[in-house]
């Protein structure tokens, strides 16, 4: 009976599914063979050859096909009686706005990556459709379940963001790989080939010439007639050898640490470069994307970890290709971890400079790994994942409240368990996506123009696509198509003001009100004036706060030589390294205060080994885990006394 009442809940369901990826392509087979029919799928992406591993529904021949379009096909194959509806778009655009949003019970993400999620979360709070989230790293993996009034929401707590390093460590003091990684990507490839007006903190002053530092000039500009061989070694000279020797300089830096060693390049490699299969003249196939270093040089294995005479031919040999055959893109690069030649240059300069501080080498398989944040993908963990997506997504069907679970997968068993599942929260009450708060922002407001306002807190913080900004019944700011010219032309010139000199002036104690119509969503803004802001700390020069109460950090050496590297959040994220923040774990040992609750966060790393791991959102103690839902669902729960009964929120019911 009780089964029966269920399928007959999934085969009325109507649900949508948001990405059809490594976890959508499970998620959209669970779904179909559990006696779901009615399916909606949107997924802007098509498919690539490196999704065929995991990404099961896919095939070599439909690479470049559409993923949606294709998964429903596939699916149809052994379910063909039901109605899969594919949407191969950008869940952000206007189609899918709140009443397309209503037309679902629940709505189930598959995305991999912060922005898109936070747009769902508002338009299913918008529309009142419970949400179920999921994100995997490797082994990590996590489900949430979103009901609005409830449970929390998937804003009601900040999201760590990815991990920094304090910039001396970087500049000056690397005691690890990443560091040297960190260094060649965000300062000297960025100099090299990135925009010129950029701030970059390499010291790029040469003492040839002048005493005055202001006057030295900047090693990094190319003399007129210059080789590129000979340009590649003068920086090479001067980043490997001259910038350590003045470090040196500094005997109070080296006090308790190593010194470490300045390196020239006529020093490793004498002889003027020379290839092991002749191809540096010509681009192959013509596309400067498939030029490498390592191609003209006959390496052929990137699991080699290269001495620091190879590191630095690939060093030169990369330089002169990128001036020999990409000078086009000069200027405008960004670091591409698929870039074949700036994963070359940055794992040998890196190496090079691991070399100097006396840090073990890595292989450029391993340099690629950590330079772009890569994760690799479980396809067992995300089929885990979307089973657990489906189990909630019927409890949320079924309107049974009180056994929601977020449920965490863990790479190392805690307890002999592999998931964790957990109770979830109640609202956070001062969380402004679902609970209206205002926020604050301290911000110069003789300083800052309107369009810092908008770029570092409206899109980058707040996450709108589309705002609207408004300072009492003055329309500061709008965009979207169907402006007139005019008004156009007035918010154009509003963005370039001051805050305090807008047509109506933001200062201290003002309230500015944005809106994103396209999200349904709201917030109101109380402006504080504050004169000086901390360069490294604050490096938006402003700084908004206000819907939860973010716990300090313990304080690290944040010295200008500290030992140990800290993190510019509040949060010391693990380093899960993903590229696409999809895992949402927070810190073991920090509390913190949703909706005023204490949530404690303790360690179970005790019973987890790696770090990444041991950092998960939930408490437990040593008692035995128990079997709690007395149907044959999977989920087990460690013992009541895990969250701590009486500080533990239970869901509204
Ligand atoms: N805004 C969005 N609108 C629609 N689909 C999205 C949006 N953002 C992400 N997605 C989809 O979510 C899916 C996430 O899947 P997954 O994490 O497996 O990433 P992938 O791009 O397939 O793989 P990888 O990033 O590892 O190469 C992708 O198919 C992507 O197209
Ligand atoms: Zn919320």
């Amino acid at each position: 009976m009780e089964f029966e009442q269920q399928l007959e809940v999934i085969k009325s369901a109507k649900v949508l599914m948001v990405g059809a990826g490594g976890i959508g392509c499970e998620l959209l087979k669970t779904l179909a063979l559990s006696g779901f029919q009615d399916i909606h799928i949107i997924d802007m992406d098509t498919i690539e050859v490196s999704n065929l591993n995991r990404q099961f529904l896919f095939r070599q021949s439909h690479v470049g096909q559409s993923k949606a379009k294709v998964a429903r096909d596939a699916v149809l194959r052994f379910r063909p009686n039901i109605n899969i509806t594919p949407y191969h778009a950008n869940v952000k655009g206007p189609e899918f706005n709140i009443d397309f949003f209503k037309q679902f019970n629940v709505v189930l993400n598959g995305l991999d990556n912060l922005d898109a999620r936070r747009h769902v979360n508002r338009l299913c709070l918008a529309a009142g459709v419970p949400l179920v989230e999921s994100g995997t790293t490797g082994f990590l993996g996590q489900v949430t379940v979103h009901v609005k009034g409830k449970t929390e929401c998937y804003e009601c707590q900040p999201k760590p963001t990815p991990k920094s390093y304090p910039v001396c460590t970087i500049t000056s003091t690397p005691s690890k790989f990443v560091h040297c990684i960190v260094w060649a990507k965000d300062l000297l490839f960025a100099k090299l080939f990135g925009d010129k007006n950029q701030g970059n903190d390499l010291n790029t002053r040469s003492s040839d010439g002048a005493s005055s530092s202001d006057n030295a000039e900047d090693a990094f500009e190319r003399r007129a007639g210059e080789d590129s061989e000979h340009y590649g070694r003068r920086i090479y000279d001067h980043v490997f050898g001259y910038n350590i020797e003045m470090a040196l300089g500094n005997e109070e830096a080296w006090k308790n640490r190593d010194r470490p060693k300045p390196i020239y390049s006529g020093d490793v490699l004498p002889e003027k470069l020379s290839y092991q299969n002749g191809n540096v003249e010509d681009c192959p196939n013509g596309d400067p994307s498939s030029v490498s270093a390592m191609a003209s040089l006959g390496l052929k294995n990137p699991q080699d970890i290269w001495s620091l005479r190879e590191n630095t031919r690939v060093f030169l040999e990369a330089f002169k290709l990128f001036f020999g055959k990409r000078e086009k893109e000069i200027g405008n690069l960004i670091f591409d971890k698929d870039d074949q030649l700036a994963v070359e240059l940055v794992t040998a300069a890196a190496n090079i400079r691991a070399a100097s501080f006396g840090i073990p080498l890595h292989s450029l398989f391993e340099a690629k790994g950590i330079a772009g944040n890569i994760v690799h993908a479980v396809a067992t963990t995300n089929a885990i994942i979307a089973g657990l997506i489906v189990i909630e997504a019927i409890k949320v069907l079924r309107g049974e409240t009180n056994k929601y679970r977020m449920t965490y997968c863990l790479e190392h068993p805690a307890r002999k368990m592999l998931l964790m599942p957990v109770e979830p929260f109640e609202p956070n009450k001062s969380c402004y996506v679902c609970s209206e708060t205002p926020l604050s922002l301290e911000v110069n407001t003789r300083r800052s123009k309107l369009r810092d306002f908008v770029d570092k807190i409206v899109k980058s913080k707040l996450g709108m696509n589309l705002p609207i900004i408004m300072h009492g019944s003055t329309l500061l700011y709008e965009v979207g198509d169907d402006l007139e010219e005019d008004e156009v032309a007035n918010y154009t010139a509003n963005l370039e003001k001051v805050l305090a000199e807008l047509p109506s002036p933001v200062t201290s104690g003002s309230v500015l009100k944005v809106e994103d119509l396209q999200q349904e969503f709201t917030c109101n803004i109380n402006v504080k004036h504050r004169e000086n802001f901390d360069k490294e700390k604050e490096p938006d020069g402003m700084l908004l706060s206000g819907w939860t109460e973010i716990p300090t950090p313990e304080k690290e050496n944040d010295s200008s030589l500290g030992k140990e590297e800290i993190v510019s959040t509040p949060y010391q994220t693990a380093s899960l390294g993903t590229e696409n923040d999809d895992l949402e774990i927070i810190p073991a040992g920090v509390d913190i205060v949703p909706g005023g609750t204490k949530r404690k966060l303790s360690d179970i790393s005790n019973a987890t080994t790696s770090s990444s791991a041991g950092v998960l959102d939930v408490t437990v103690n040593s008692q035995k885990p128990e079997v709690i839902d007395d149907d044959n669902d999977v989920v087990v729960m460690i013992d009541g006394g895990n969250l701590n009964a009486n500080k533990k929120k239970k869901m509204l019911e």
